[in-house]
């Protein structure tokens, strides 16, 4: 289907320029995403009747009425998704529902994200029957070539591996791969790869409480998982992921047949409900007026009355709908448990408010019980089965675009802002190593919903020595070693080794922060901040590893998990074991 759609050359096109592998970091995507703002207050949309007359641009302006849209994949959000000008040749497929893939076996169903490499969709594999995750990366060559290198990591830390290393658990908590082909379009020859299905990542899950911090029980079984990945990641696979972060952790949606089910007949709801109220709404409009609206209207429009059929459209950014998971949906297991004929299970704890308004949420479960679906799931567990499910969280690392080898560095640029490590603002040698900092980080922002480190300019400062002093302030001076070695030192420290640009410094451990500032009972301040400050050292090769510290007391209760200790691995533990724990091991790469 979207195979016979054209795709005219309506973009101006800015010249391509070949940069080096990219290193996407969250600050450049929010610079990318203000210049693209602009551009996308046009929403481009292709038409195509079903009459195969041929594609038909048409604009849809901010402020007026949509279109009529086949699904809701055709209206989104423009300003959080891909950028408009980057549909060219060597940039993303336009891909489109129902769109088929390696020779028919998978079908494009809906659109579950996108990055700077790529656009992500929901397909159904026809060879398996199940649904997978379909990662469409741009076709220039140097995404390409990134996307070759992803694949060779991800087939290292593939889980079937781990599964026959003995790294059954951990390995569960990285994405896998299951397939890998490449797809020709308009704009060239795309890298896809093929993933399990996973839901939203762990930002939606900090949006949803609304940056309060999540529940502990939930922090305790995210950080556990996170660290048992990467503890795979780093000493069994050689693998050093550089960009963990909430973006970059999904959390699982448990039956993805059952839950894609539930969101297909939700769908169809809402739709059915729009044309019922579209048509409520033409009846009792006035015929004048419904004759003047179409004497402006489109030849679209008269081509639409003519035939008397409705036209197919096709927008070429198609908003995002991630997949609900059970921890970031209120309304998830109210909705499940209507589609299986029980009573509603109780609200889940500390219940986030979301997006959906109390009366969408009605409707769409009214909506539900009206259509007497019984048992639609194939789930037969209890209510009570269904409560203590929504307990347990599982989390997978994805997203090693950025990814490399212990002994293959391919950038120093690494880490997204709020993550990165100090050896690497201060250009010292790193390692695998530098993914605990950001774990470290990124469990603090789950636990309070704000960032570790929000560094920011000043007139008399850079972002780097804002980052540097915040680290000072929190954790004490960097190491001498770093100042002697860090190729930047000299531009953020006297010989003093003070900082230059920063003078006047407010030390607050983060004990104190969790207490004074989050309000942590002192009990539980004291072992948050013990269990992060052995990840938060400064000094790289002294950082404690991620084994070594799913062993440590404050995750002993970790729901699911409980029994789960690294025999092999001692807490505090620094990775002196790990070939390149702090710093790339030199001679021939293999890979
Ligand atoms: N297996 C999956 N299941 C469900 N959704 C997914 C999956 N993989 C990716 N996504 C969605 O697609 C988005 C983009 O994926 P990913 O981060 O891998 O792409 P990218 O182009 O490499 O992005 P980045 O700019 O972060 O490097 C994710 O944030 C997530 O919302």
């Amino acid at each position: 289907m979207g195979s016979s759609i054209n795709y005219p050359g309506f973009v101006s096109e800015p010249k391509q320029t070949v940069v080096p592998k990219p290193v996407f970091l969250r600050e450049n995507l929010k610079s990318k995403q203000t210049a693209a703002k602009s551009k996308l207050s046009l929403a481009l949309q292709i038409q195509k009747d079903d009459d195969e007359e041929g594609p038909e641009l048409s604009v849809h302006k901010e402020g007026e009425e949509a279109p009529d849209s086949e699904s809701d994949y055709s209206s989104c959000d423009e300003k959080n998704e891909e950028s408009l000008i980057d549909y060219k040749p060597g940039g993303y497929h336009p891909a489109s529902r129902g769109e088929l893939y390696n020779n028919g076996r998978y079908i494009l169903v809906r659109k579950l994200g996108w990055g700077h490499f790529s656009t992500v969709w929901l397909a159904k594999d026809t060879v398996s029957n199940a649904h997978v995750a379909m990662k469409v990366v741009r076709s220039d060559k140097v995404y390409t070539e990134a996307a070759l290198d992803e694949i060779k990591l991800l087939k290292r830390v593939s889980s079937s591996d781990g599964f026959l290393e003995g790294f059954c658990e951990a390995s569960k908590h990285i994405l896998s791969l299951l397939d890998n082909f490449t797809h020709t379009g308009p704009n060239g020859k795309h890298v896809v790869m093929v993933f399990e299905v996973l839901g939203e990542n762990l930002l939606a899950l900090i949006k949803k409480y609304e940056h309060r911090g999540i529940p502990t029980m939930y922090v305790k079984q995210i950080a556990k998982q996170l660290l048992l990945g990467l503890d795979y990641m780093h000493r069994k696979c050689g693998v050093i992921h550089t960009d963990i972060k909430p973006e970059n952790v999904l959390m699982e949606v448990g039956d993805v047949e059952a839950i894609v089910k539930m969101v297909e007949l939700l769908d169809k709801q809402k739709r059915d409900q729009r044309k019922v109220h579209r048509r409520a709404t033409r009846t009792s409009i006035e015929t004048p007026t419904a004759t003047a609206v179409s004497s402006r209207s489109s030849t679209s429009g008269s081509r639409e009355r003519v035939s008397g059929r409705r036209l197919r459209r096709h927008t070429l950014i198609t908003g995002s709908q991630p997949l609900p998971s059970p921890l970031s949906s209120t309304n998830f297991f109210e909705i499940k448990a209507q589609m299986m004929g029980q009573s509603l299970p109780r609200p889940m704890p500390t219940t986030p408010k979301t997006n959906v308004s109390a009366g969408e949420e009605e409707q769409a479960t009214n909506s539900l019980s009206s259509m007497e679906i019984s048992n639609t799931t194939g789930d037969d567990r209890t209510e009570e089965e269904l409560r203590t499910d929504s307990d347990v969280i599982q989390v997978k690392i994805a997203d090693l675009g950025n990814a490399c080898w212990f002994d293959e560095h391919y950038t120093n640029s690494i880490q997204t802002r709020e993550y990165r490590s100090p050896e690497v603002i201060i250009g010292c040698e790193w390692g695998a190593s530098a993914d605990i900092w950001s774990a470290a980080c990124l469990i603090f922002e789950l636990l309070t919903g704000d960032f570790l480190f929000e560094p920011d300019e000043g007139h008399s400062y850079s972002k780097d020595d804002d980052h540097i002093a915040q680290i000072v302030e929190l954790l004490g001076e960097i190491p001498s070693q770093l100042l002697r070695t860090g190729r930047h030192a000299r531009s953020f420290f006297n010989s003093r080794g003070q900082l230059r640009n920063i003078s006047k410094l407010k030390f607050w451990p983060l004990k104190d922060v969790l207490r004074e500032k989050y309000k942590f009972p002192e009990e539980e301040a004291q072992t948050i901040s013990e269990f992060l400050l052995p990840m938060l050292r400064l000094n790289p090769s002294e950082r404690a590893d991620a084994g070594g510290m799913v062993n440590h007391p404050w995750l002993n209760d970790t729901v699911g998990l409980e029994g789960v200790q690294l025999s092999e691995r001692q807490l505090y533990g620094s990775g002196a074991d790990i070939p390149g724990w702090y710093r790339e091991v030199a001679g021939h790469p293999r890979h």
